[in-house]
């Protein structure tokens, strides 16, 4: 937090105590002290949570004026959120609308939110460690525009079980003597951690039991990101010392995290990510699991998904999920779909539960998803034959052959006429940039007796959607049927939009 943020802070609280008229502070004053309150009254939530962890659920919705709010007390020192009211109004949703209603005629674009969407959303997370500026080891964000740190303990986005794993990290740094990294040279040893909240009731296989032993409070898998390269090097070496230190701290956080009596345990698993250069990429090539269970599960759109630490996941799940379910309406059964950026097949899998395709191909370029997607996939083919949903086929006939799931590890521009071929629903989620151009060209020159009957494009950049959409529909080969957003990172000038495309020719395969 800046120094001008805390002392008007303390000015601001010293004012309220001594009961000054609201009417002689600032609007900025004001709105300050607002967050301070609502804080607070988070901080007591949270403290009971901490008390009864089994019972964790969202916090009361903050009062808010005609927009949600985000009464968060590290707003403007750290560098996470940029927005702290009207999160529901982000100024790209009225390039949307513009975009979406005059440029494309669509009737109305809505905006998916409801009053508890802006805070305890963030399941994923990574944080820094640095020293800050009093020399201190700290767990947090950078700054605004600089790379020194801020401490979040109390980040209002964060769900309570990363803050509080986040503490316990915090904790550790200084009780294991661990030297935060320093970017001017290349020293020290923890870069930084990722904290993933796994859904414990779907980390349960559908098996497993008679369900008296399911932990159901959320537990946090977490990743060390350590300053070193994986391989030990000779005993009594720098690097076996830096090994040693990374196994101290691991076993110290598992210990803590664990192995408590009265409360479900806090860590799910402790991972280390090897990332000996000096770059600003967070993770490096080498994984390693240093405690607890190797498979993590969430529950997103009607499929247990499972995922590693090393592979891309939606960090709000309950706005994915709503979006899943969205997707879903748009996919007739008996579909051929070909998912073309996979990560760990969350899309398809959802639409393999829900919309009995006939198969569902998943095309990624990390092939980190990949143990991830044939987990989830052997785990739904097999609640697929013991329950087969009311009219589909559970594979023991031989005229309706069982659902297909594949997953290949690719570029979808590289061959994009391999990865849809047949298909008749093509999903894309591309990264910020968007479609690649190989991909892109394919899409808007493809025959209608070759290509998909219809396109689902979710994205999280609306420059790089709004320019792939104007070249699908400037092709003539598509029309835009549908579109919505959906508020996955609150806090931010950001949406996520989900367009969908209907083929303007030929003859439907669906
Ligand atoms: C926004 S994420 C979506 C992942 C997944 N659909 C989900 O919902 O979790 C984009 C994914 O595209 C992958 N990707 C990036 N470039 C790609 C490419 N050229 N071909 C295929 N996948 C790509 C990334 O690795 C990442 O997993």
């Amino acid at each position: 937090m800046s120094a001008m943020t805390s002392r008007t802070l303390r000015c601001t609280s010293q004012a309220a105590e001594h009961g000054a008229s609201p009417a002689a502070a600032t609007p900025r004053q004001r709105r300050l002290a607002k967050n301070k309150r609502q804080h607070k009254e988070g901080l007591e939530w949270r403290q009971q949570v901490l008390e009864e962890p089994a019972t964790l659920s969202p916090p009361p919705p903050a009062a808010v004026g005609p927009g949600l709010s985000l009464s968060c007390p590290h707003f403007e020192a750290c560098s996470g959120c940029t927005l702290d009211s009207n999160l529901d109004t982000p100024p790209v949703l009225h390039k949307a609308k513009a975009f979406f209603e005059d440029e494309c005629g669509l009737g109305s674009f809505q905006l998916h939110t409801n009053s508890d969407s802006a805070h305890s959303w963030r399941q994923r997370a990574r944080l820094a460690v640095r020293r800050d500026g009093s020399g201190r080891p700290v767990v947090g964000l950078f700054d605004k525009g600089s790379h020194a740190i801020t401490a979040i303990p109390s980040c209002v986005v964060h769900h309570p079980a990363i803050n509080q794993a986040a503490e316990l990290v915090q904790q550790a740094l200084e009780a294991c003597a661990v030297e935060p990294y320093i970017e001017g040279n290349g020293s020290g040893q923890l870069r930084y951690v990722q904290l993933t909240v796994v859904d414990q009731q779907a980390a349960q296989p559908p098996s497993g039991g008679t369900g008296t032993s399911i932990v159901a409070a959320p537990a946090v898998q977490l990743v060390l990101v350590w300053n070193s390269e994986a391989a030990a090097e000779e005993e009594g070496s720098e690097g076996s010392a830096s090994l040693a230190a990374l196994s101290a701290l691991a076993s110290h956080l598992w210990q803590l995290g664990s192995q408590s009596a009265d409360r479900p345990p806090l860590l799910h698993s402790v991972w280390a990510n090897f990332q000996p250069a000096r770059t600003n990429v967070i993770m490096g090539p080498e994984w390693r699991l240093l405690h607890g269970a190797e498979l993590a599960w969430t529950r997103l759109g009607g499929a247990d998904i499972c995922f590693g630490p090393g592979s891309f996941m939606q960090a709000n799940y309950a706005a994915m999920d709503r979006c899943l379910q969205v997707m879903q309406e748009h996919v007739p059964p008996g579909s051929v779909v070909a998912d073309l950026h996979a990560g760990v097949g969350t899309i398809g899998l959802s639409l393999a539960a829900t919309r009995q395709p006939r198969s569902v191909a998943a095309v990624e370029i990390n092939g980190q998803g990949q143990g991830s997607f044939e987990h989830s996939a052997a785990r739904l083919q097999h609640s697929l034959v013991a329950a087969p949903p009311a009219g589909a086929s559970d594979g023991s006939s031989s005229s309706t052959p069982p659902m297909q799931l594949g997953y290949h590890v690719a570029a979808a521009g590289s061959d994009p006429g391999r990865w849809c071929r047949n298909a008749t629903t093509v999903v894309c989620d591309p990264p910020r940039k968007g479609l690649e151009a190989s991909l892109l060209r394919w899409l808007c020159t493809v025959s209608p007796e070759q290509g998909p009957a219809h396109m689902l494009y979710l994205s999280c950049s609306f420059a790089s959607l709004r320019r792939d959409a104007t070249a699908l529909l400037a092709s003539g080969r598509w029309r835009l049927r549908h579109a919505e957003g959906f508020l996955f990172v609150p806090g931010t000038n950001h949406i996520e939009t989900l367009a969908v495309f209907e083929r303007t020719a030929g003859a439907s395969k669906a």
